[in-house]
């Protein structure tokens, strides 16, 4: 029927009033969610325990079949289509892993083209290739076997086996929640730098607000009930959190978590032509976050940034100053 809503052309997911309801549970997993995810966006689901997240993404590959709703991916309804088909063109990377303990490394990451039917020498190849974007050299780690690698190499392989069919989707649940806090950290470093590059369309399940923040081009912030509470930037969620819930859930640190989120360009429209002439000022790229310029401000301590604006010239910005149009909770300027 014409009147139902479609996806936009720059849609790669598009929910459709999409509910779960399992057999035996008084009350829906999700109920009526509608959400678009654009073509190479990194999207972030969090929220409460129990709000859904799990159930939204294992919707999205159909691990999880809807009650009511559609599912379309790349502008196509797959709510009824051949699953094994939509799956191939889907990477899916769990906390478990679920490495086959028997196999090598390579032969891990080269499951799916094996079951696709891709010859012995290229999938090989391709295994190596994906080894060597997930930072494991091949040489070293193609013939071992999962349990001789750490937790944070295990996942890193989860990753390659994910890629191996280069979905042009990827679903993520925890991926990183398994590894202690420094493998994480480096691993979210690894993983935005290797999406820089491969520009998948990924959806990720955490619990973790700040890999949230950090990761997300947008962040859906589930309430009970998977109701969409805000679906926006980490930034916006941060300046113009949406309702009380989204706030609490962020947490306190809120305006700490803007500063490494914020560009210098955002704020410069508070900087002034001059600057006295004995400051000690230092030069910062626009481009910088705020929380990098106030390092870089207080190792040397200077008292405050000079950025060079489009069109030549440069602004200047005191310590002071960088900190309270850093601080502005409404809208940030641009
Ligand atoms: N297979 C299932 N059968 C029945 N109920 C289920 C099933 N899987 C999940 N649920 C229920 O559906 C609701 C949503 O679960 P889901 O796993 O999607 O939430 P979540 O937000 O991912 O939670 P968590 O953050 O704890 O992983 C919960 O109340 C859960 O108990």
């Amino acid at each position: 029927m014409s009147d139902r809503p479609a996806p936009s052309p720059d849609a790669m997911i598009f929910l459709d009033g999409v509910s779960k309801q399992y057999p035996g549970q008084a009350k829906a997993a999700v109920s009526e969610l509608s959400m678009e995810i654009g073509r190479g966006e990194f999207v972030v689901l969090v929220g409460p325990s129990g709000c859904g997240k799990t159930t939204t993404l294992r919707m999205i590959n159909r691990l999880v079949e809807p009650t009511r709703g559609r599912i379309f991916i790349d502008g196509k309804d797959v709510t009824h289509a051949d699953v094994d088909s939509l799956r191939r063109g889907i990477g899916y990377v769990i906390q478990q892993i679920g490495l086959l303990p028997h196999l090598t490394i390579a032969d891990n990451v080269a499951l799916v083209p094996k079951m696709l039917g891709t010859k012995k020498s290229e999938r090989h190849q391709r295994a190596e290739e994906l080894l060597e974007l997930v930072g494991l050299d091949p040489a070293v780690y193609a013939g071992r076997y999962p349990k001789q690698l750490s937790g944070g190499q295990q996942q890193r392989v989860g990753v390659a086996r994910a890629l191996a069919a280069d979905p042009p989707v990827m679903l993520m649940d925890e991926p990183f929640g398994a590894v202690d806090p420094i493998v994480r950290e480096k691993l979210q470093t690894e993983f935005l730098q290797l999406q820089t590059r491969i520009r998948k369309t990924i959806v990720m399940v955490t619990h973790d607000i700040d890999e949230a923040l950090r990761l997300g081009d947008r962040i859906a912030v589930f309430g009970p009930g998977s109701r969409l509470a805000q679906f926006d930037t980490p930034l916006e969620i941060l300046s113009n959190p949406a309702d009380d819930f989204v706030r609490d859930f962020v947490g306190s640190g809120a305006p700490v978590r803007r500063l490494s989120l914020l560009k210098v360009s955002d704020v410069v429209e508070s900087s002034s032509a001059d600057m006295p002439g004995t400051a000690n000022v230092i030069p910062v790229d626009a481009t910088e976050t705020v929380h990098r310029a106030l390092e870089l401000v207080l190792a040397s301590r200077a008292e405050g940034i000079r950025v060079g604006v489009a069109g030549g010239g440069s602004r200047y910005l005191d310590l002071q100053t960088l900190l309270i149009a850093a601080a502005q909770p409404t809208k940030v300027l641009s």
